[in-house]
């Protein structure tokens, strides 16, 4: 199938500083390897967990290119170019079409509250900038735009768009997206803690931004969703959401921590760009424990 490539798990990938808080080629390049080496089905590069909000635009298209760089051809390559100008964003665009990235995909317009004409406008002269195919991204919760079904079935008059990856939280808005779009579309699971429901709603895979803290969990509970094994995917997406509970209930921001169990794992991509806070000494020992509920579940379900 056309679309197969879109199908399974898609680490939303992350923001790789050196340790001045730059971005690091290096860095980028290891995340790159460890996805790789954990057969992931693709990344989606640029997006919220890359920090797209907090990098200027020569940082931006570096890192396009080195995501690029390492991992073409050996599995699904997705770029985020939403950024806060239609100018902006194209450039983005056009970047990763010369990159030979797989499709583009872009929030809607932030900050000023826009007609839903200006973001149908905004998302069409993206897609009308490179002949890559468009990934639609909703997201409510960071946006404050909510995507309808009115408008994703506009949207999808144009050939180039493929899906939506919805992040919003009710596993409905999957349903009625995979109602409209039926099978010529790709529709992605945003929220992580409810990715096997999110499947079982209709979802093709999933974008997520936990999935490489622990890409064999959710590369199994892929599987047993695929094998009908349902009672084992709803134990094991249990197991992450008490995973991501501790990731999010620290004193750093999830990414920072996030970062830092890579890091116990043996991938070094430095830590947050402000305002995101980083992890405090008190996190450093339950990060410990969070490493261990990790290898604790791969041990358990991953045989
Ligand atoms: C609101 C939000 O950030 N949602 C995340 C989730 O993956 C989220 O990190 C996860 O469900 C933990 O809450 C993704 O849907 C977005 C994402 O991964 C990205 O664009 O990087």
């Amino acid at each position: 199938m056309r679309l197969e490539k879109f199908h399974g798990i898609i680490p939303a990938f992350y923001a790789c500083y050196d340790d001045q808080g730059d971005i690091s080629e290096a860095r980028t390049n290891a995340l790159c390897d460890y996805l790789h080496e954990k057969k992931v089905n693709g990344v989606y590069v640029g997006g919220s967990s890359g920090e797209c909000i907090y990098q200027n635009l020569d940082e931006r298209k570096a890192v396009l290119s080195y995501v690029a760089n390492r991992l073409k051809g050996k599995m699904t390559l997705i770029a985020h170019v939403g950024a806060p100008s239609t100018r902006d964003s194209i450039t983005l665009a056009k970047h990763a079409a010369e990159l030979g990235y797989d499709a583009l995909s872009a929030i809607p317009p932030i900050y000023f509250k826009l007609p839903d004409s200006s973001v149908y406008k905004y998302w069409n002269e993206i897609i009308e900038a490179t002949p890559l195919e468009f990934i639609i991204y909703n997201i409510p919760q960071t946006t404050g735009y909510t995507l309808t079904t009115a408008l994703f079935e506009k949207l999808l008059a144009n050939p180039k768009v493929i899906g939506v990856k919805n992040s919003s939280m009710p596993t409905m808005d999957i349903e009625r997206f995979k109602r409209v779009g039926g099978d010529n579309v790709v529709v992605f699971n945003g929220p992580d803690e409810q990715y096997v429901a999110g499947r079982i709603m209709g979802a093709d895979g999933g974008i997520g931004g936990t999935y490489a803290a622990m890409p064999e969990l959710f590369l199994q509970a892929n599987e047993f969703f695929l094998q009908g094994k349902f009672e084992e995917a709803k134990r094991i997406q249990s197991c992450i959401n008490d995973i991501i509970i501790a990731l999010c209930s620290q004193n750093g921001s999830m990414y920072a921590v996030i970062k830092e169990v890579l890091n116990r794992r043996g991938v070094n991509i430095g830590g947050v760009r402000g305002p995101l806070e980083g992890i405090s000494t008190e996190d450093l020992g339950r990060i410990d424990s969070i490493v261990t509920m990790i290898d604790e579940a791969v041990q358990e379900f991953c045989k």
